[in-house]
């Protein structure tokens, strides 16, 4: 029998992006974990140690696989996580410009009691913003609830000229890695009518 799919995460990101493949989850959960990090803690520890937290909080029943992820921006060794206000957003924004940085999202699948982990990096450039257009572009909001401040998807696209890696992963959820992690648990996206 094929297991039913909990989406441990109140992301409505990654909620599209697994209907992207074609998978539709059974049923939605939200962890309120504290993500605050730990002193002098890496960042891929970190967003290993929040996802494997998420999964953790929630649990699966028998029968049930539970999807869960976190993504974070690293700046070198420094964890941009979710802005807490606008001038912490601009703040974010006024360190990335100009430089790269990697996002990382760690995504966790649980299931009978045992959790599986995978880490995916990849490197974002932004271009240089001058102090006006990042008024402009705190003035949307798309910084409110994103990890480093800031939406690929979203108005900063426009300051983003390359990325290597998962774009999908940038967003909050790796379809790739996703997918096949899925796959291994019996979960499959829907055929695609010819
Ligand atoms: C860098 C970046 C982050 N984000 C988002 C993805 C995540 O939703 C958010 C990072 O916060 P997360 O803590 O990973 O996720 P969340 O709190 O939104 O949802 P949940 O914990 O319930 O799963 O930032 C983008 O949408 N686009 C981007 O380009």
């Amino acid at each position: 029998m094929t297991p039913r799919l909990i989406l441990g995460s109140a992301s409505p990101r990654r909620l599209q992006l697994l209907a992207q493949i074609g998978i539709t989850p059974d049923e939605l959960r939200a962890a309120d974990i504290d993500e605050t990090p730990r002193k002098d803690e890496a960042p891929r520890d970190y967003v290993r140690r929040i996802a494997l937290a998420k999964a953790a909080a929630l649990g699966a029943k028998p029968g049930e696989v539970l999807l869960c992820a976190d993504t974070t921006v690293a700046l070198g060794r420094r964890i941009l996580g979710k802005p807490e206000d606008r001038d912490e957003a601009a703040r974010f924004m006024r360190l990335m410009s100009g430089r790269r940085h990697r996002v990382l999202t760690a995504i966790v699948l649980h299931r009978d009691g045992d959790s599986r982990a995978r880490l995916v990096e990849t490197q974002v450039r932004m271009r240089p913003i001058a102090a006006a257009e990042l008024e402009r572009y705190l003035e949307i909001g798309d910084w409110q609830g994103k990890a480093g401040a800031y939406a690929i998807q979203g108005a900063a696209a426009a300051f983003i000229p390359w990325i290597q890696g998962s774009f999908s992963s940038v967003v909050g959820l790796p379809l790739a890695e996703t997918a096949a992690m899925l796959a291994s648990a019996g979960i499959f996206g829907k055929k695609v009518q010819p």
